[in-house]
């Protein structure tokens, strides 16, 4: 491991160069330097996770936004939210945004995949095709706290001999009894359902999280422990941003190779190149970004920034599709909130020491006990004159992260909204030639009406939840800025006042079939038009998942990892 570019790296040869130690790119340099024969380069933007203990301490992911080990992005001015900018994190630390993140573990829905399989014309990407890669990646175990969890998820739908860490909350909370007994109650579109990762997530279930043993479980944890990074055929460069990658045939007619990287860290610049391939791991943002900026995108548009164009794909940088989000809360009848940890030091250095000596407590738990997912009803008029924005009848619309908290004035319980099937779309562009300037993002919130009408409708349905019999005398009434607010004029208005993005940006550089006329890579992730180079990273959704997006990019990496050692492993 290199903590910057300097004399001491000799080598400037590799097999492979991966851009981006992230959720995919940590999948991807264990795997390959699994093999001898294998020379990798990682080149990572950020510095190493070891030591940063709030990646490790479960509750406090949040905390991470605007540090050191974030990107520190915002999105454009977004113009269906009146114009609001809105932060865009995204880690900037080995690990990645899963060193970052709130930890939720969801695969979405089984008709998501198919609908990647569909468009892209190969089955390996459907769900049955991937089954293998989920466990393949993933550890369950035990939660912190030990109880019995029978009946609290399907054993059969896991893996247990992988790679990150999963488990079932560990520390309960004043209302889970309530949430699931609200569950029962309602049964129809809250359902209990026993486990929401088995490729049928509708209804109410238990959260599971990429956490064990009471910490989080990153890529950089699960797939880059020590005895992995003293690989010897394994090199890791931290603090080096890269800024573009160099066509190798730039004048010679046929496809130009990309084979050559440029980096720089402290103001060194240096290029390194790969004999077998660059793959490019730098996220949903970095991957276009570092496309963009070596030539590869819409020529016109590349041309009039002063960037030499060298393949046109119009379509990098396009089709950006992330999760919407805002909050629903309502005073509570308790004093049990995690809010009380924020407003009461006391009540926290407890919970911390609790962490510190014993991996316990509500300090090993993430972002909540329970999740409903839900659709809009078969009549819904939306869906009656306009095509289905979700991947099938298995997707959600969106998703209600129940939590025991909402607010620091008063106690409150209530609900994330988060539309999960979202039909609007953006783009990242860049804002000029220059490396160092951040990209234009636009995630395009909510410019589609149907994204609307599916936010108010997640709004009613957790109006429907909390006013369940298993809430009475515990939920008091529905508080600002959502409260007395009925007409869907006041919703909209309330919605794109509040709406801010759950981080999941993928599609930037899209797969597509073979030979169609747009996309960004082919089924295999190899650039279209390009010799030498793959994108493996969440940029290559071509439709967003209907959950959170690590788990799909962990698959997407580790599927990734096969095809590449296929091609090239003698
Ligand atoms: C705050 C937050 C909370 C989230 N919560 C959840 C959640 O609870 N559950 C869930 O499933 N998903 C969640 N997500 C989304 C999820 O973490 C991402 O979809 C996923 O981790 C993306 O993986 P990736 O490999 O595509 O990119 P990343 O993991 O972001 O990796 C990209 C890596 O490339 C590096 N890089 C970028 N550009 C360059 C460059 N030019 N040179 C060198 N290195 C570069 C970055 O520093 C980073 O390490 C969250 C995301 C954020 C930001």
């Amino acid at each position: 491991v290199y903590n910057q570019l300097d004399a001491s790296i000799k080598q400037t040869t590799f097999d492979f160069v991966i851009v981006g130690g992230g959720t995919a790119g940590a999948v991807l340099a264990n795997r390959l330097s699994a093999h001898k024969e294998f020379q990798i380069l990682v080149i990572e933007a950020g510095p190493s996770n070891q030591g940063v203990q709030n990646t490790e301490v479960p509750f406090l992911w949040s905390t991470l936004i605007g540090t050191e080990y974030d990107w520190n992005f915002t999105t454009t001015p977004q113009e269906a939210l009146n114009g609001r900018i809105i932060p865009y994190p995204r880690g900037h630390i080995l690990g990645g945004s899963s060193s970052t993140n709130a930890m939720f573990y969801t695969r979405g829905s089984g008709d998501d995949y198919d609908r990647w399989a569909k468009v892209t014309g190969d089955t390996g990407w459907s769900w049955n095709a991937l089954v293998p890669y989920f466990k393949k990646h993933e550890r369950w175990s035990p939660p912190a706290e030990p109880r019995n969890t029978t009946g609290e998820f399907d054993p059969s739908v896991h893996g247990f001999k992988g790679m990150t860490l999963t488990s079932l909350p560990g520390h309960l909370q004043a209302i889970d009894n309530r949430v699931i007994a609200a569950a029962d109650e309602l049964g129809g579109d809250f359902k209990f359902n026993l486990d929401m990762n088995s490729g049928n997530p509708l209804g109410t279930g238990w959260f599971q999280g990429t956490i064990g043993h009471g910490e989080r479980s990153s890529s950089a944890t699960s797939y880059l422990p020590d005895d992995v990074l003293n690989r010897p055929n394994l090199h890791v460069l931290l603090n080096t941003k890269t800024t573009r990658l160099i066509a190798s045939s730039y004048f010679q007619p046929g496809t130009p190779t990309f084979k050559e990287v440029e980096l720089s860290s402290n103001g060194i610049r240096h290029t390194v190149r790969a004999t077998k391939e660059v793959l490019l791991s730098a996220g949903s943002i970095g991957s276009p970004y570092i496309l963009l900026h070596s030539g590869i995108g819409d020529s016109q548009e590349l041309h009039s920034l002063g960037i030499k164009p060298a393949v046109n794909l119009p379509s990098v940088g396009k089709n950006l599709t992330d999760h919407p989000f805002f909050n629903v809360t309502f005073r509570a009848n308790t004093t049990d909130t995690v809010d009380n940890l924020i407003t009461n030091s006391t009540l926290f250095s407890e919970a911390f020491n609790e962490w510190l000596t014993e991996r316990k407590g509500v300090l090993a738990n993430g972002a909540g006990n329970n999740i409903a997912w839900v659709r809009l009803p078969k009549d819904s008029p939306v869906l009656k004159n306009n095509p289905d924005p979700s991947a099938g009848p298995r997707s959600a619309h969106w998703e209600l992260v129940i939590s025991n908290g909402g607010s620091v004035e008063e106690s409150r319980v209530g609900s994330g909204l988060v539309v999960v099937s979202p039909a609007s779309r953006g783009t990242l562009k860049l804002a000029s030639s220059d490396p160092s300037e951040p990209p234009l993002i636009d995630p395009g919130m909510m410019t589609n009406s149907i994204d609307l009408t599916m936010a108010r409708e997640a709004l009613r349905s957790a109006r429907r939840f909390f006013s369940a019999h298993a809430w009475d005398g515990y939920v008091m009434s529905e508080a600002t800025p959502t409260a007395n607010l009925t007409t869907d004029e006041e919703l909209d208005a309330m919605i794109r006042d509040n709406i801010m993005s759950i981080w999941h940006p993928v599609g930037t550089a899209a797969m597509s079939a073979k030979h169609a006329k747009y996309g960004v890579v082919d089924p295999d992730l190899k650039v279209k038009n390009v010799k030498g180079l793959r994108v493996v990273d969440a940029s290559v959704m071509p439709f967003i998942i209907s959950g959170h997006t690590q788990t799909p990019v962990y698959v997407i990496a580790e599927r990734a990892a096969d095809l590449i050692i296929k091609e090239w492993h003698r």
